[in-house]
């Protein structure tokens, strides 16, 4: 076994073979997130919640259960029939270093890690590891676990710095493995100058390339993965890279704007947003991941007997999307293996005790749309409506659009702030105190209804993958 590089516009295995990776996203397991896993707020801010409420031995043995049976054999098994060949695996820089004892490794990070790659290794499965959160925040979004829109990581060099250290350390560790596809340096950068993301991606191409030169360095374009337009010629310097958009839709999400029949002038659209990403990477020759894409889902206990009727829509989204990637040979990596109902490909049953536990919960949530992910706020819009309104009569028009603007709306920026970090913060001890009086036992309960065995299938979806593989295998 050796490791897979980049060759001009295609990932190759040591014979120069083309191998196209095609796979999902473990995200909500060493990244924790709200619609995934039915928590508001960040991940930093529940762990503090639970051990307040529980106490830091129960809480930490809570969390352990939890990385455990989120992803066991059982699951490598079914993704590997699902005819996928790689796991993209999110993990958050907390995981490894301790805000107040930076730059001292914690070991402990490395143990479901380790372990999950090498159980995908051992069903013939290929990772890409990212770290979809670091110090500060790269992005101004509740993933990169910062706890605010200021995403502080462009601002203060020390965060920079630290990445820097841990990359070194992860390359240390993992730079013999030769089932990791490649290293993912940092999910979604969202840096409003949009030069100090190519100046930090040059610092952590050296520092992991000095001590690991062989892993494939998967980038992110800046802006949520979407944008390259300030690259220039900086791939010049990089050798054995690829480099990442990330392909949402917004067909696939309840803002869209129509009703998605898959017509020319729609399928024309998705193509167009689409190669406007990669348009970089094609006038270089280079080599293009798709990171994440994918719709959301509608779910019976929200959308009542709509429910079937948008979930059809949307894996028509799902399939015309797949065309486009099939005909262009991409890599390409789904969001998201599992969940607890929203998008993922499995996903924790409402029978389940943490689902039980939380039912009330999870409704209210929906109900205040805290989650920013895929929300339809329409019912709520007039609560904030006169913030928008302010806005836009006291702000003159030039100033009102801020960065990530024109990605984030007025409306959005407002319904991030308001909402998914404002409105989620008062509701951090509510969603703690579920756990208060359990025991040990009850809690390991808890955790295990993310097992594998716990779950349901999203067979929509799950079916359209897996005819897929058998198409680009019959084609290949
Ligand atoms: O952890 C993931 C996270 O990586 C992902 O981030 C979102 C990606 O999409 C962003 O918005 C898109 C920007 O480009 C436009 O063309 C699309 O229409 C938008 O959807 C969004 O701001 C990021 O938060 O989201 C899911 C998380 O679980």
């Amino acid at each position: 076994m050796s490791f897979l590089k980049v060759s001009g516009t295609k990932i190759v295995d040591k014979d120069g073979k083309e191998v196209i990776l095609r796979g999902a996203g473990l995200g909500g397991w060493m990244n924790m997130e709200n619609f995934i896993s039915g928590y508001p707020g960040c991940e930093f801010q529940i762990r503090a919640a639970l051990a307040d409420a529980v106490g830091s031995e129960k809480s930490e043995f809570f969390f352990d259960k939890f990385l455990e049976y989120f992803f066991t054999e059982d699951d490598a098994i079914f993704f590997k029939s699902s005819g996928l060949n790689c796991i993209r695996l999110p993990f958050n820089y907390r995981h490894f270093e301790d805000d107040m004892n930076p730059r001292v490794l914690k070991t402990g990070g490395f143990k479901h890690l380790d372990r999950v790659i090498d159980l995908c290794a051992k069903h013939g499965i290929y990772t890409i590891l990212d770290l979809h959160t670091a110090p500060g925040g790269q992005n101004t979004d509740w993933h990169a676990d910062a706890g605010t829109h200021i995403a502080n990581f462009w601002n203060h060099k020390d965060f920079q710095d630290r990445t820097l250290w841990l990359w070194k350390e992860l390359a240390e560790h993992y730079k013999d493995n030769t089932w990791i596809a490649g290293y993912n340096p940092l999910n979604e950068p969202t840096d409003p100058y949009h030069t100090r993301v190519i100046d930090f991606y040059d610092q952590v191409y050296k520092v992991i390339r000095a001590v690991d030169p062989d892993h494939a360095l998967f980038f992110d374009g800046n802006t949520f993965a979407s944008d390259f337009s300030y690259f220039g010629d900086v791939y010049k310097k990089w050798e054995n890279s690829a480099y990442a958009i990330h392909d949402y839709t917004l067909f696939g999400f309840p803002s869209s704007p129509e009703q998605y029949v898959g017509n020319e002038t729609q399928q024309r659209r998705l193509r167009r947003s689409y190669e406007k990403k990669r348009e970089w990477m094609d006038k270089a020759g280079l080599c293009v991941w798709n990171g994440e894409w994918g719709p959301v889902y509608a779910r019976k206990e929200y959308d009542g007997e709509k429910t079937e009727a948008i979930n059809e829509e949307r894996y028509t989204v799902l399939k015309d999307q797949l065309a486009i990637y099939n005909k262009d040979r991409l890599s390409w990596s789904i969001w998201l293996y599992k969940d607890i109902g929203f998008q993922g490909m499995v996903f924790v049953s409402r029978e389940t005790p943490y689902m039980t536990l939380f039912k009330d919960f999870l409704a209210k949530k929906h109900r205040l749309a805290i989650d920013a992910w895929g929300a339809d706020e329409t019912h709520i819009r007039s609560v904030y409506q006169p913030l928008v309104d302010l806005i836009k009569q006291e702000v003159p028009e030039r100033y009102q659009a801020i960065y990530p603007a024109p990605v984030w709306k007025l409306q959005d920026r407002i319904g991030r702030l308001s909402r998914n970090i404002l409105l989620s913060e008062f509701m951090v001890k509510e969603w703690a105190q579920h756990f208060v009086g359990k025991t040990e036992t009850e809690l390991d309960e808890i955790a295990s209804s993310f097992k594998f065995n716990n779950c349901l299938f999203r067979d929509g979806l799950n079916k359209i993958l897996k005819d897929n593989a058998s198409l680009v295998a019959e084609s290949a």
